[in-house]
């Protein structure tokens, strides 16, 4: 070793030391031809500050490979198993600024600390518990016996999933939506009645899942479809927001996998994918994901599910992809995959269940051009070059199914005639927005097309159902919007939405609050805003870096957790958080603007009040504002067959119970009054800032292209030339004004607003008479009460 090897050596860090350690371990065995996606590949940390650029979050190297090129093929010649190296580096960390595990790893380490068992008895105990868990009826039937009664500890251990397949690729696996934590703790999942999910012959693994989840009865939407998809129909099902629609789809796919499997055993060499699952939204693909993966932890043998999204590394989701029998993707990912390998399309031709989650958004003329794309390639049949063979291997005998025992259509199945596939299209809205879209279209067979629905017209013009006329079930005809959700309207004025937003997250703390805007700049300029006023805001638009995202999920989600039991946490997106998420907890979703329409209305307001938990949806409608926000009332409460429906909370009590309505809110304009002061100067501190940060990249920007043009940039120069002059001219005029305040302006406003801050309001009223009414007599029988409870205002 030469003087500049040792100096090398001596400056690795111990990462470093440890990879260089692995790759010398490599070296000593023998090395054999890996494919590509079996290499060791391991995660190459992309530094924070540049912010994970599309892509590079998740760039991945790989150590201890040669490469012999032999003719036109490239061997990769490695040491050792497929990913050896790349199980132990691989971790998630979290996205938190100081490391946390994720909550896999922290059910791992807990069970580490509570019982340091050594790696053999702890086989031993799960392979017991797997043997126990294959006879679900055996372990209800029998008494708990002293081996059964085992510790929290033991019990999170049979929660981890029973992963054949090596499910687990720390990275991607995010766990943001998962509730592992809290199902691992499910002690008593044998006393649970579940005999209402009689009537839709689950399997007993399935129902000891669902025990363990603790939802002792199907909803509404779940006893309708399950049966029907499980009898292999085609379904279009609506239900409001929050009432299980994922599971009516989730639990028939799942349980297709698991009666095959037992048919065919898990070594089936023919692996296709079972199902193919839409979604709108980053977000709400890994929340069904993980919602999928809670249902199939206790299953002894669960299938591997994936996510495919933009955002994270499109190789490692490859090679998911590849071993996947549950797909969950956003449109534009799965298109980028899609159009770029023939293995995948074919692959995914041979699914049973296309799912469409929030359909009428995916199918929306002109939005998801990629969904489309999929639908039209699942469809068109195999070109000669993509019947080339899984894994461009070509088609082998071995890939005919040669399964003798499956009955009906099974039997007739060849790799090249795929499987009947289902499809199978969920949403809490498939009205207004959908039946506007059909003005000028091509009807398809107006013939009783249930009971001449426009949307399912629609549906059937968009997708190629396997069913002449699929089911459609709707399970809450009468009302789209949740039972437990009260809505309220507080009218301001058009300049007086940030006083307001601020007066009602005072006056009705929740513990979680979701603040709706209609673009990515409110979102810029409401967080901070409300983070000056020592609110604690997170933004989430889709303008923000992934993982940047998935940061704001994670802190907002940590709000009155075990971590964080008395804190609360508010969030400022756009509708990209508006579809699907499912965060317990929300208590409060405030519309800062009136949604573009009233669909978005009934799904924003659908991140409360879910699973039959109750909620408050608060509109602030400024003076503009006012005829659409009549218009959507009208269209949300009168689609149900009933009048529109504007109350007032001075004058109207709500009804009986289900009747919605939406009521105006008489706040106390006079103690709204007194926060004034401190919204003005937390705005001006905001506008100062985001100006600056706005100006340097502008300069950044102009700077860049006098260098490229050759002329010396100067910003007064231009501006004095009349160069901006015109439309915004003023706007620009006012963030110069701001951008001129500097920081040793600044530290004076911060200094006055910490002041006023810490300075308690005298609201003159009694708090139970906050707003002028009596808030309990509108409550009627609601829980928790509406802009009338001052805790957390600090007020006197
Ligand atoms: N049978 C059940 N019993 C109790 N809770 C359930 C049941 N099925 C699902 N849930 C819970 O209900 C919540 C909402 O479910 P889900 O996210 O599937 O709603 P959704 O109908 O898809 O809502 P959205 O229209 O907003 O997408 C989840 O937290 C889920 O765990």
């Amino acid at each position: 070793m030469g003087p500049d090897n040792k100096k090398r050596k001596s400056s690795k860090t111990p990462a470093r030391q440890s990879k260089r350690q692995k790759t010398q371990a490599a070296k000593a065995k023998p090395k054999q031809p890996l494919s590509v996606n079996a290499l060791a590949w391991a995660r190459v940390d992309v530094p924070e500050m540049f912010n994970d650029a599309e892509g590079f979050f998740g760039l991945e190297e790989v150590h201890g490979v040669e490469i012999i090129k032999e003719g036109d093929t490239v061997k990769f010649m490695a040491a050792g198993g497929p990913k050896e190296s790349a199980a132990e580096s691989d971790e998630f960390l979290g996205f938190d600024d100081s490391p946390v595990a994720s909550e896999g790893e922290k059910g791992a380490n807990r069970n580490a600390s509570a019982t340091p068992a050594p790696a053999s008895t702890a086989a031993k105990a799960s392979s017991k518990e797997q043997k126990k868990s294959k006879d679900p009826k055996s372990s209800k039937d029998k008494k708990p016996s002293k081996d059964q009664k085992q510790t929290k500890d033991q019990k999170k251990k049979k929660a981890q999933p029973a992963n054949a397949k090596g499910q687990d690729d720390p990275e991607l696996e995010t766990d943001l939506f998962s509730k592992a934590g809290d199902l691992a703790d499910a002690s008593d999942d044998e006393d649970i009645d579940m005999s209402e999910w009689v009537s839709l012959n689950l399997s007993p693994e399935m129902l000891s899942s669902l025990a363990r989840m603790k939802f002792s009865k199907p909803t509404a939407i779940q006893s309708s479809s399950i049966p029907e998809i499980m009898e292999g129909h085609d379904v279009v099902g609506k239900a409001s927001t929050g009432s299980g629609k994922t599971l009516a789809f989730g639990i028939p796919i799942v349980e297709s996998w698991l009666s095959r499997m037992a048919a065919k055993g898990p070594s089936d060499k023919n692996h296709h994918p079972t199902a193919l699952i839409l979604s709108p939204t980053r977000e709400l693909a890994h929340q069904i994901k993980d919602h999928f993966k809670q249902l199939c932890l206790g299953l002894t043998n669960s299938p591997y599910i994936c996510s495919v999204t933009g955002g994270l590394s499109m190789q490692k989701q490859e090679r998911q992809l590849e071993k996947a029998d549950v797909i969950i993707g956003t449109p534009g990912r799965l298109w980028e995959v899609l159009s770029t390998s023939t293995s995948t399309l074919k692959s995914l031709r041979n699914i049973r269940f296309l799912v469409i989650d929030e359909a009428d958004r995916l199918l929306k003329d002109g939005l998801f051009k990629e969904a489309e794309e999929i639908l039209k390639a699942l469809d068109r049949p195999p070109t000669t070059n993509e019947r080339g063979g899984y894994g461009g291997e070509g088609a082998s005998e071995e890939e005919v199914d040669d399964d003798d025992d499956e009955e009906g259509e099974e039997e007739e199945e060849t790799d090249d005639s795929p499987p009947r596939r289902q499809t199978l299209v969920f949403s809490a809205t498939f009205n207004k927005n959908l039946q506007q879209k059909l003005a000028g279209k091509a009807r398809v067979n107006k013939d009783n097309l249930m009971g001449d629905s426009d949307a399912m017209e629609y549906l059937l013009a968009k997708l190629n159902f396997g069913e002449e006329v699929p089911k459609f079930i709707d399970a809450n005809p009468v009302s789209q919007m949740a039972e437990g959700l009260k809505e309220g309207l507080l009218q301001c004025g058009e300049m007086e939405k940030d006083l307001y937003l601020y007066a009602v997250l005072l006056l009705q703390p929740a513990q979680r609050t979701l603040v709706f805007t209609n673009s990515i700049n409110s979102v810029r300029r409401l967080t901070p805003l409300l983070q000056n006023l020592n609110l604690p805001a997170f933004p989430l638009h889709s303008d923000m870096a992934q993982k940047a995202r998935m940061r704001s999920i994670e802190r907002f989600k940590e709000a009155g957790s075990a971590s964080a039991p008395s804190s609360s946490a508010i969030m400022i997106a756009t509708d990209v958080a508006a579809r699907g998420l499912d965060i317990p907890g929300i208590g409060l979703v405030i519309h800062y603007h009136v949604p573009r329409t009233a669909d978005d209305y009934v799904h924003r307001s659908g991140r409360t009040a879910r699973a039959s938990s109750l909620g408050i949806s608060v509109m602030l409608c400024g003076p503009k504002e006012a005829v659409p926000t009549q218009r959507l009332i009208a269209k949300v409460h009168a689609s149900a067959g009933r009048s529109s429906r504007i109350g007032r909370f001075a004058s109207k009590v709500a009804g009986e119970s289900g009747d919605h309505c939406v009521q105006t809110i008489d706040i106390d304009r006079k103690l709204v009054s007194r926060l004034r002061e401190r919204v003005a100067l937390s705005k001006k501190i905001t506008d100062a800032s985001l100006a600056k940060e706005k100006g340097h990249k502008e300069d950044a920007w102009m700077k860049a292209a006098a260098d490229e043009l050759g002329v010396e940039y100067d910003e007064d120069e231009l501006e004095d030339a009349g160069q901006w002059s015109g439309r915004g001219s003023g706007r620009r005029a006012k963030e110069k004004e701001s951008r001129a305040l500097t920081k040793a302006e600044l530290a004076p406003l911060r200094a006055a607003l910490r002041e006023m801050l810490a300075t308690r309001i005298n609201t003159g009223v009694s708090e139970k008479y906050l707003t002028g009414i009596n808030v309990e007599a509108l409550l009627h029988g609601v829980k928790g009460e509406f802009l009338g409870s001052v805790d957390g205002l600090g007020l006197e």
